[in-house]
């Protein structure tokens, strides 16, 4: 499947999408449209089901009702492969990948695109070496994936999943861990893939920066929706994440040149 969608037809639809388990209720009725090349933001607080839409989205968690299509298809309609094609996914955690080398994990991203025993081709090794150096991992690549920072297996992990060439790349906290810098990094080569992101933050203010829509959840619910200008508000900081906040722009302008806001919190407020 390698339909691409039409500008104004949304990549994936997420229409009244509910999940839970064992009767707990964990997702109600979920609307979320992602546009094809936009970069879309989900926050909300700890607990709020940030993860579950996540991988409700990557096929972990089927929903109990609902439905959700990439490219108009039910993506529970689709062959796993042919889903796997179309949409990367960067978690917190790093899995455990054996004794691999960066290299050969960087690989892995073209296994939905091979048969069982077909090898890797020179012009695949020319796309593991590319997405190599786009991430800066060139003076690495012979070195074991485990031994890399923390930062290095986020960047190693980015270029797994450039070398899947995906529609959607999914990302489930993927700076949590990282330092400011390697932050902002992974997120800013996220975002120059030009691919169409769905990531999920905690830090308010790189979403701000980083994000075209942002998306509020708070007890399994959407609750807010639009551009940082339009979400991230003094009122939504107080209702959603309980904290006394300033809300003005940041000195920079984004790439598109629209204003981004920038938060300072206030502390010593119950
Ligand atoms: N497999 C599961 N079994 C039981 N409860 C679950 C399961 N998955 C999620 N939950 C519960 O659903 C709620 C939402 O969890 P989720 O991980 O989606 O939140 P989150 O917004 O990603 O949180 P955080 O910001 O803390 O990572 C939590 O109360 C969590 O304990």
């Amino acid at each position: 499947m390698h339909t691409k969608s039409a500008p104004n037809t949304p990549l994936l639809n997420v229409n009244n999408v509910s999940w839970g388990i064992a009767n707990k209720s964990i997702l109600n009725n979920i609307n979320v449209q992602i546009s094809p090349g936009k970069f879309v933001g989900l926050i909300g607080p700890n607990g709020a089901g940030k993860s579950s839409l996540l991988r409700c989205l990557y096929r972990f968690n089927r929903p109990i009702s609902g439905q959700i299509t990439f490219n108009n298809h039910d993506i529970w309609q689709l062959k796993s492969e042919d889903y796997a094609k179309q949409v990367a996914v960067v978690l917190q955690e790093t899995p455990s990948q054996f004794n691999l080398s960066v290299f050969d994990v960087i690989a892995l991203g073209l296994t939905p695109h091979k048969s069982l025993f077909s090898s890797v081709t020179n012009s695949d090794k020319q796309n593991i070496i590319q997405a190599i150096n786009t991430v800066g991992l060139d003076q690495h690549s012979n070195q074991s994936f485990e031994s890399l920072s923390g930062g290095e297996k986020q960047r190693a992990l980015i270029a797994r999943a450039i070398v899947q060439q995906p529609q959607l790349l999914i990302m489930d906290e993927p700076t949590s861990h990282l330092d400011v810098k390697y932050q902002i990094q992974v997120m800013e080569l996220a975002k120059s893939l030009g691919v169409t992101v769905f990531a999920s933050f905690h830090d308010l203010n790189l979403a701000a920066a980083m994000c075209d829509e942002l998306l509020v959840i708070k007890n399994g619910e959407i609750t807010h929706s639009g551009t940082p200008t339009q979400v991230l508000t003094e009122n939504m900081l107080a209702e959603v994440f309980g904290v006394c906040a300033q809300v003005n722009s940041h000195p920079q302008l984004s790439k598109a040149g629209n204003s981004i806001p920038h938060i300072t919190y206030f502390y010593g407020y119950e």
